[in-house]
């Protein structure tokens, strides 16, 4: 039994968030007056106790003085802590369960409230050493059991002593009567647990400081830990994406700073050191350079649809799977788009910019419905087909071009050149992607062959059209107006100022890259982007990735996960299944799929292997990175 290892884990503070008493307060005086003056005095004594200022007995007999609580008063206390479990208590529930014989609730707490949230966790019954209270005839809580040695100052190392455990015993907990469990020599490690509260005084005498439940199983090798805590993974997010992103990634466990506007490259170069994921929006140019001087990244999210701002094959190359929103924020550009068709044929940017001069202008005059008027949508993919079905249901003709086949909607009209879509539609709403082919795709001589007096939507990426040529066709009425929400150049944030490329032209409208801007769209797109980035991380899986092969895996309970990226040439997956072969290794599952550039390789492998396997796996020619999961 000597190998045993035991885990005593404290409650308060280090199992749940809180300090139960605290929410037993709260409780009891919810709605009066007394509420704030009983808590500040509950949380003093508390605070006293765990530092080791105030002795522990008489700490919990002026805090039991304070509240007159009922058997119903705990129960709904232990309700409510169930909902305040540390998160990473619950993320590693299954270590709970797996360990259950080795892990031990030592709390100065009461069992009464303690049990019900811990079992839930598989911890045994009889494995939980707190407190009880008692009570009177009228379920009142009168005291506690006054023989329990948790009851007396030191009375966890009285308890640990009694219980003489065996084997290694680890403690973990947030504070002074935990450290004093190791300070009479009874426990191997103390881990000051963090992650709900830091107390400088018990810092000062951990052995291991650890702010998440993975820090400790990482610490310790332990088989469930995963390769890397999740509380170290550093995430950079630029260009104010939607808080819930952020808060989402902090729940997983990670560290995530959240940055207002877009970086430059040098200044990206500088800031990326260290970040494990990064998180961008359209403004963010992500180049070689930065990729290169990247020494963590491991994904990059971006936020938004387009990937055109991303070196995709500089981040292939360093093995840094690249994820975006595909279709969070379609219907958003789509109704802007249709908005503004129907602003445009009526001329209402232009009757705006005469009622500001003063004019008054009411004329039918070049105002059109768009019913029945032809509308070519040029990149007819998730936001220009969506357009298409809108349009129609308001009554307009669709034609639509694209360089690849695509299925037309509803009654829309795929045309198999671009000349014949101008010379036929009244409206050209522009969704291409941003690749480097686009730049400057859509000519002056595109724009003379347009219809006279036909208008021009742009929501796709500014260097695509020619904004010159733009303007003299608007100048000499060749087109009767435009909406351009994108610019071949765009301030890096809301502080810069920014000098309109087309200026003079009454039917105009100029957005700042708004298209995308909703809130809806930013929280799907908070919610879809984090999650794609989680899943990546926990399960290696790469589906929606824009540049890595796509696998898709369900977690894997009981074996390790390898993931190894190499360069796409032929012979590696023998070579990595000699070097599991070497080492004996039992293979679970294996996938691997490759693009033209790189090969992603996914191994479930059973619970044993030696370290000189990863050595050996990292030593294989091509290989790119190489990682363990779990
Ligand atoms: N203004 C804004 O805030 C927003 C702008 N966008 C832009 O809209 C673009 C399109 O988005 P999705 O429809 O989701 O992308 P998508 O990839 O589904 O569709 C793009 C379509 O354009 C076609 N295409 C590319 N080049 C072409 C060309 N030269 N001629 C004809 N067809 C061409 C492609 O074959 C594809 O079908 C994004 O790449 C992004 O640049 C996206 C969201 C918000
Ligand atoms: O989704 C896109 O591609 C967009 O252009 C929207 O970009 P944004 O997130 O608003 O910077």
């Amino acid at each position: 039994m000597a190998d045993k290892r035991f885990f005593v884990i404290d409650f308060d503070s280090t199992f749940t968030k809180v300090e139960a008493l605290d929410i037993l307060s709260d409780i009891l005086y919810e709605g009066t007056d007394k509420k704030v003056e009983v808590g500040k005095k509950i949380k003093d004594l508390t605070d006293q106790a765990m530092a080791g200022e105030l002795s522990f007995r008489e700490a919990l007999e002026q805090r039991l003085a304070l509240l007159d609580a009922t058997k119903k008063d705990v129960e709904q206390l232990s309700g409510e802590l169930k909902l305040l479990v540390s998160e990473s208590v619950k993320r590693n529930r299954s270590f709970f369960t797996n360990e259950k014989d080795n892990v031990l609730i030592v709390s100065s707490g009461f069992k009464d409230f303690i049990t019900p949230v811990v079992k839930d966790f598989g911890i045994k019954e009889e494995n939980i050493y707190a407190n009880t209270f008692t009570y009177n005839d009228k379920d009142e809580v009168t005291g506690f059991d006054a023989s329990n040695p948790l009851s007396e100052h030191k009375g966890k190392v009285k308890l640990m002593k009694e219980l003489a455990l065996e084997g290694e015993v680890l403690v973990i907990g947030d504070g002074y009567t935990d450290y004093e469990i190791r300070e009479a020599g009874l426990a191997k490690t103390f881990f000051a647990f963090t992650e709900n509260i830091k107390r400088e005084k018990v810092l000062a005498k951990a052995d291991v400081e650890a702010n998440s439940f993975e820090e400790i199983l990482h610490s310790i090798k332990h088989p469930m830990a995963t390769s890397f805590p999740k509380s170290k993974i550093k995430v950079l997010l630029l260009e104010n994406v939607h808080q819930d992103a952020k808060l989402k990634l902090e729940q997983e466990g990670y560290q995530v700073e959240l940055l207002g506007g877009a970086l430059d490259e040098d200044e990206l170069c500088e800031k990326i050191k260290g970040v494990h994921i990064l998180g961008i929006r359209s403004k963010t140019i992500l180049t070689r350079k930065v990729v290169e001087a990247a020494d963590r990244l491991m994904l990059v999210g971006a936020f938004c649809i387009g990937t055109n701002q991303i070196d995709l094959k500089a981040c292939t190359d360093h093995g840094v799977s690249v994820f975006n929103a595909p279709f969070s924020n379609t219907r958003s550009v789509v109704e802007m788009a249709i908005g503004e068709i129907i602003l445009l044929m009526r001329q209402i940017p232009k009757r705006m910019r005469q009622m500001d001069r003063k004019e008054w202008s009411k004329s039918a005059n070049g105002s059109f419905e768009v019913r029945g008027k032809k509308l070519g949508i040029i990149g007819y993919g998730n936001i220009g087909s969506q357009l298409s079905v809108l349009a129609e249901m308001l009554g307009m003709d669709v034609y639509y071009y694209d360089v690849v086949e695509k299925l037309a909607l509803g009654n829309a009209t795929k045309l198999s050149s671009l000349d014949e879509l101008l010379a036929t539609c009244d409206v050209v709403s522009l969704h291409v992607d941003g690749r480097p082919s686009n730049k400057k795709f859509f000519t002056g001589e595109h724009i003379n062959k347009m219809k006279k007096g036909a208008v021009l939507v742009n929501l796709a990426r500014g260097p695509v059209v020619e904004l010159d040529a733009l303007q003299i066709a608007l100048e000499t009425g060749h087109l009767s107006g435009a909406a351009i929400d994108v610019f071949p150049v765009e301030p890096k944030n809301n502080n810069d100022t920014f000098d309109a490329p087309l200026s003079n032209i009454d039917n105009l409208i100029l957005t700042p890259h708004i298209g995308g801007s909703t809130l809806e769209a930013q929280e799907n797109i908070a919610d879809f982007v984090p999650g794609k980035m989680i899943e990546y991380v926990n399960t290696g899986s790469s589906f929606n990735s824009v540049n890595f092969p796509n696998v898709q895996l369900p977690r894997l309970e009981n074996g390790h996960r390898l993931l190894h990226i190499h360069r796409n040439k032929s012979g590696i997956l023998a070579q990595m299944n000699n070097v599991f072969a070497k080492h004996g290794c039992n293979i679970l599952g294996q996938y691997l799929k490759t693009n033209e550039e790189i090969g992603y390789v996914i191994t479930d492998i059973d619970q044993s292997y030696q370290p000189e396997l990863l050595e050996d796996m990292r030593a294989i020619e091509d290989t790119i990175k190489f990682r363990i999961l779990y």
